[in-house]
Order: C-alpha cells, then structure tokens, then sequence
C-alpha cells in the first residue's frame, strides 16, 4: 500500500535520529528505574535503624542525580523525536503538492479546494502526532516496561508476585484487537466531516460577495454551521469509545496495583517478602501505570492515524489523468500548422460528445476566428490544443505530431491561452503580468499592458505596477481584471496564442483598441480568437461557427455574411444593437 510507502520511505530516511532518540530515552528510563531501588534501600536502612545523617545526605544526591540525568536525557530524546515528525509533515506536504500539480483538470472538478487543504491541515498532522509521538512513546513505554520488571526480578521478588501483578495487563492486546478497528472507523468518519467542512468554508468564504447581493446570510450560516455539526457529533462518537479505550488500559495497571498490594502485602506479613521489596514492589508497578497509560494513547493515535494515512494514500494512489508518454518529444509551435482532424469528444464515455466530427487546419502565421452559442464546444477545443483533456489518438497535430507526443511542458510553454475569467493572484500586477516569466523587464510589462489596454488604469493606480491585487484580483473591475489577465497573456509573445472570450468584458471601443493592437503585434503569428461578438473575430483568416459541438459553417466574415446561415443572424442582431446603441454601424 502506497500509504505504507510514504512511511517507508520516510523511516528510511530517518530512522538514525529515531535509534537515537530511542537510545536517550532508554538511557533516561535506565536512571529512572534506580529510583525505586534507591527509596527502597533507603527504606530497609530505615527500618534497620541504620540510617545515618550521612546517609540521608548521599540517598538525597543519589536521587538528585537521578533526577537531573533522567530530565537530560528524556528532554533531548523529546526534541529530537519531535523534529523527526516536522520533517515527516513538511515532506509529506510537500509530496501532497507535487501531487496535486501533476493532476488534471477532472481532479479539480471532483474535489474542492477546501477538500484538498483538509489533507494538508488535518491528516498529516494526525499522522504526525502518531509517528512522532508513537513510536518514541511506544520505545519508551516498553522500555519502562521491561526495565521495571527487570528490575523487580534482580531485587529479588519473587517471580509469581510479578506474574501475578502483570497478568491483568495481558488483557491489553485482546481490547486493542477488539476496540482499534471501531476506533480507525470512527476517525475516518471524522476526517471526511472535517474535509467537508474545510470545503463548505472554501465555498461560502468564495462566494461571500454573491450570498451579500443577495442577503442570504442566514442559509449561509445554516449551512455551514450544519457541517460543524457533523463534525461534533462524529468527534463525539470518537471521543465515546477512545476514552472508554483509554480509560480501560490504566484500569487495568490498577488491578495490578491492587494485586500487588493485597499479595505482596500478604507475603510481607507473613516474612517472606522484605519491608524493602514490598516497597519497591508497589512503586515499581506503580511505575507501569505511566508506560501503560501512554501505550493507551499510543495505540488510540495510530488507529486515528491510520485512518488519516488511509485517505492519504487514496489521494496519492490517483494518477494522473493526462500522462506524458514515454517517446514524447518537444513541440517546436514557432512555425507549425494546427490541424484538427474528424474530431469528436465527449466528457466522459457515459455523456453526449460534446465535439462532433470537427475538422479545422490553421496555417502558420493564421488568425482563426471562433464563434457561437454558449456552450457549443469552443472553450473544450481550446483544453484539447492545450491538452488539458485527452483528444482521441491522432485527432488533434502540431507540424504533423500528435499533441498526445508532445511534452506537456513544451506544449503549454509555447501557447498564450488568456481565458475568460482569468484567474489574479493577490501579489503585484507587475507580478501577475509578468507570471510566466519572472524576469521579464518593465519596458515589456508596460508594452503587454498598453497591448491589452490596461495601462492607463494601472497609471492612475497609487502604486502603479506595485499596487497589490487583494485575494484573486478582487479589487480590480470585472474588466481591469479580465485585460490584467489578457496582458499576462500577450506578454508571452507565443507561438501560439489563443483567446478564449478574453474580451468579453470591455467596452465595443477599447475591444477594437485590444484588436488592433493584437494584430498589430501578432502579425504573422498563429492566434486563435474566440468571441461572441462579431467585431473581435471578424479580421480573422477563416472563421468557424460552432453549433452544439459542430461546425455549421466556415469562411472568411465577407463570406460568411453571404450567407444565409448563424453568423449572418448574429451579425445582423449585434448590428441592430449596435445602431440602436450609436446610431452607426462599423461592419
Ligand atoms: N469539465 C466538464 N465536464 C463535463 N462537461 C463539461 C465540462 N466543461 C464543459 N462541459 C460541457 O461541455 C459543453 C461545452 O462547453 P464549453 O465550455 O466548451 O462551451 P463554450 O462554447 O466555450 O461556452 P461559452 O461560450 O459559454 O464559454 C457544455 O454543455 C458544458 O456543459
């Protein structure tokens, strides 16, 4: 199992500052163990009438001693086992990461972003606390263990006295084996509401503007305080057999408590065991109670953690579903022709294809324009190029090469795709601008940013380029943000540029500007143009009209609108609300 891998291999990796870690704790535990022995020499001189002032004085530092050692060695131990589970929580976050980059876009539909953080937050830190702590406590508990029951055996006590005090504890394997699955279960349980909660946050915080425009606060709250429930009630349900479980361990080192009071009480009566060992008897399995206490919570942790370790694997056990094949070679885009060939796709193999039968060739250097309906499959022929989803073997080339053997780093390096709502990250707008290369020099950002029309709105701003974006771009205008993301695009001068309604937002003048500039710029270049409306497209070299995932019809804009067909419509209605709106016409 993957999960049993990512302990392996960490295991391997660390076990030395584990054994070392291990070794101070036994040598703590050692010196520990002589305390007993020492409180009960000190008592048969005591009850001898041995005990001298002197004596008091050296039992005293004995015990000083003892004590100074034990901390010493115990905290050291402490550090170092704690250090070992940072470094296991900060590679297995950092392997989770690298994870989620390598992961498609299907991924991301199926799981939320408040999803994914609870793998970060929650489950590693479970099984953090249980390798940090476990094992050492675990060490550590069983060395007390053995330690003390060594000790009971070289002080002379006899062997069924301590076969006696012990035996209750020889119940413990019988509950974990009965109790540990219900716990694991429940933990599991627990993990999945946390996740869920983690994911309705994401959400609600994400949509907080819209749930404000439309006072829907209280559904809000409600739903969201629903998931905090589930949290309770599952944590409830834990927390009902752990402590049962954990109260359980510790009962049982009582009885054994208990035994050897009544039974070492009785020999010691009756001579056959001396005041000293009777005394040494008790601490000593008094001293069980702590190891055992913490094999309790040992035991309890690692069930909660195997659990967390189970979701972890199931995360990391999904591959990838866009894989790189092993021949794939680097795609030069500088002066290839796109060619999609009877191409038809569909989401997943139960859905309508939602590309039928399409076929375009785009020369290089070509402007192709795209338009029609919403949802009619434009944006999906884009994460094809992109290969973001798989296109069908041999359906979509570049200079002859399937995408499919193509690098993807190769692919997507030589490709401007500006979406429509693109995505701001909350840092700089010279940063978001100049996102695919952080080196680029402000002469270039300020050119990509007069290209895209936004230069004068970042001018006016009070730290220009340095004003910083709050979360997603949020303090920018639908617009702002939409030619923020366009000049991100275009700063990348690529081989290939493709604008997927990257212009929807902005006025019918500045549209015109970014077009221009945009040919201007991409004059002989190989750019895709998607739009609804007919002046962003209209320049191209060919236009195709997509309807439901086909193509309906193809041409230049002069051709097209001769006619009679979804373009000339479009067009004809787009005039109409542009003469309604200006009283002139730009066709
Ligand atoms: N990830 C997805 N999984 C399943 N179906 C999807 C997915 N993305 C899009 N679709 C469906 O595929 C169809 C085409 O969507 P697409 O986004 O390609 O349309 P579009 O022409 O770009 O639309 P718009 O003009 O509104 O942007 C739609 O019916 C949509 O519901």
């Amino acid at each position: 199992m993957k999960s049993q891998r990512i302990l392996a291999d960490f295991f391997r990796r660390s076990w030395p500052v584990y054994v070392l870690s291990i070794t101070f704790h036994l040598v703590s535990n050692m010196i520990n163990v002589f305390y007993p022995k020492v409180l009960g020499a000190f008592t048969d001189k005591l009850a001898g009438g041995e005990l001298t002032r002197g004596l008091v004085v050296d039992y005293s530092l004995q015990l000083l001693a003892i004590g100074i050692a034990s901390v010493v060695f115990s905290g050291i131990a402490m550090y170092l086992v704690m250090y070992v589970g940072r470094t296991f929580e900060r590679g297995v976050r950092g392997l989770l990461f690298r994870h989620f980059t390598r992961m498609g876009e299907r991924f991301y539909a199926k799981n939320g972003v408040g999803k994914l953080l609870s793998y970060f937050m929650n489950d590693v830190t479970a099984v953090r606390e249980s390798i940090a702590m476990g094992i050492n406590q675990t060490a550590n508990a069983t060395m007390l263990l053995l330690s003390a029951m060594t000790m009971m055996i070289i002080s002379g006590i006899p062997l069924y006295l301590i076969g006696a005090c012990v035996f209750p504890l020889l119940l413990i394997p019988f509950i974990v084996v009965y109790l540990g699955p219900i716990i694991r279960q429940r933990s599991l349980h627990v993990q999945e509401a946390l996740g869920k909660m983690t994911e309705t946050a994401e959400e609600q915080f994400g949509g907080i503007r819209v749930t404000k425009k439309f006072a829907v606060e209280p559904i809000m709250n409600r739903r969201f305080g629903q998931t905090v429930d589930d949290i309770r009630a599952a944590q409830l349900r834990l927390v009902r057999v752990s402590s049962f479980f954990q109260a359980l361990v510790p009962f049982l080192g009582t009885i054994a408590l208990i035994i050897a009071l009544a039974f070492g009480g009785y020999l010691t009566i009756a001579g056959r065991l001396s005041l000293g060992n009777f005394v040494a008897l008790t601490l000593y399995v008094r001293m069980l109670m702590t190891p055992l206490q913490q094999i309790g919570n040992v035991i309890n942790s690692i069930q909660r953690s195997r659990a967390s370790l189970e979701r972890l694997n199931g995360l990391l056990s999904q591959s990838p579903d866009i894989v790189e094949s092993d021949a794939a070679t680097e795609a030069d885009l500088s002066d290839c022709a796109i060619e999609i060939d009877h191409l038809t796709f569909a989401y997943s193999p139960s859905s309508e294809p939602v590309l039928k039968d399409v076929s375009v060739r785009i020369e290089p250097g070509a402007t192709l324009g795209i338009i029609g309906r919403t949802g009619s499959g434009k944006t999906t022929l884009m994460k094809l190029l992109l290969r973001i989803y798989d296109p069908p073997p041999g359906t979509i080339r570049f200079g002859g090469e399937d995408v499919r053997e193509l690098t993807l780093e190769s692919l997507r390096g030589q490709i401007g795709y500006v979406p429509q709502d693109g995505f701001l990250f909350s840092t700089t707008i010279r940063e978001n601008i100049a996102f695919s290369d952080r080196t680029a020099v402000m002469g270039s950002i300020e050119d990509a940013a007069r290209q895209a029309q936004i230069h004068a709105n970042i001018d006016e701003l009070p730290e220009r380029f340095e004003t910083k974006l709050g979360e997603r771009g949020l303090t920018l205008s639908g617009g702002q943000r939409q030619r923020t993301s366009l000049a991100r695009g275009l700063i990348k001068r690529a081989s290939v540029m493709i604008l997927d309604d990257s212009v929807s937002a902005v006025d019918a003048v500045t549209e015109k500007d970014i077009i221009d500039s945009i040919r201007r710029e991409r004059h002989n270049k190989t750019t895709i143009i998607i739009a609804h409306r007919i002046s962003a497209i209209k320049h191209a070299d060919e236009i195709i009209v997509l309807d439901d995932g086909e193509i309906v019809q193809r041409g230049t804009h002069r051709e097209l609108l001769e006619q009679p067909g979804l373009y000339a419509d479009l067009h004809a209605i787009q005039e109409e609300g542009s003469l309604h709106a200006t009283g002139t016409s730009d066709s």
